[in-house]
């Protein structure tokens, strides 16, 4: 196996080998949604990418080249794109980050119906200033890890109707972080979920949220 390959095949097992193989079904709502190691290496392509933009100052010539890639690369892109039902990006449930670059890759290192741990690392592409994670890309992985056990466990389809989000001290960027999500109890339709979110001792946010199920025929 070349090292390509052999990257790709990492890609789709995950890190920690929690690949479609290991999830356990109740985290894998789509199995038909088969992710290639190739398509999996582009995203992970794009992760970097979106990292090195933020922090790039280039000179002129190197940005006008970038442009021109970059117009290039969508173009050609564009001539794949998919209706919803069969895209790809977001549905890939069965690796870390399902495949999506709009939140920071959640790895799962346990999980149950009632509790999800896992870590995760904000790349520089999430920072808001002096080292901190912006404010507004806490909740999605808040919303990503509460959402998933909210609809964990044969439970029928919920949406977010609250998200609170309390930030008790700066999220740092490029560190590994602890992140524990629960399912605190259910009240007909609703379903009330907590979450913490860590940097060894230190507690970063915390969050409650409320899903609701949704009802036959609800979008
Ligand atoms: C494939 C890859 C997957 C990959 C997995 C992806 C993981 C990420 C998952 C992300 C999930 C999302 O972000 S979903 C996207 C963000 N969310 C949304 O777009 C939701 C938009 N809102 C809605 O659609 C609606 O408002 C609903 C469904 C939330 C609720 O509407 P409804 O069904 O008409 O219900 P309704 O009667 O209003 O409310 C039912 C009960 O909940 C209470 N309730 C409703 N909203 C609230 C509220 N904001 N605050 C307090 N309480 C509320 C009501 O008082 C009532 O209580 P009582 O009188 O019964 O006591």
């Amino acid at each position: 196996m070349s090292t390509d390959e052999n990257a790709a095949e990492e890609l789709l097992r995950g890190p920690e080998g929690l690949g479609r193989r290991d999830m356990p079904t109740s985290w894998t709502r789509r199995p038909g949604i088969e992710p290639t190691p190739d398509f999996l290496a582009m995203i992970d392509a794009l992760r970097a990418l979106q990292d090195d933009v933020t922090a790039a100052v280039p000179p002129p010539d190197v940005l006008v080249d970038t442009t021109k890639t970059l117009s290039e690369l969508s173009e050609r892109l564009r001539a794949y794109a998919a209706p919803e039902r069969d895209q790809l990006t977001g549905r890939l449930i069965t690796v870390p980050g399902r495949g999506q670059t709009m939140s920071p890759v959640l790895h799962l290192d346990e999980w149950s119906e009632h509790h999800a741990r896992g870590h995760v690392t904000f790349g520089r592409f999430y920072l808001g200033g002096n080292g901190a994670v912006h404010g507004g890309a806490i909740p999605l992985l808040f919303d990503e890890i509460l959402g998933r056990l909210a609809n964990t466990g044969g439970r029928r389809p919920s949406r977010t109707a609250f998200l609170h989000v309390n930030y008790r001290s700066i999220t740092p960027i490029g560190v590994e972080l602890q992140i524990e999500g629960r399912f605190e109890r259910e009240e007909g339709r609703k379903r009330f979920l907590t979450a913490e979110l860590r940097h060894g001792d230190t507690l970063c946010a915390d969050a409650e949220g409320l899903f609701v199920q949704l009802k036959p025929g609800q979008p």
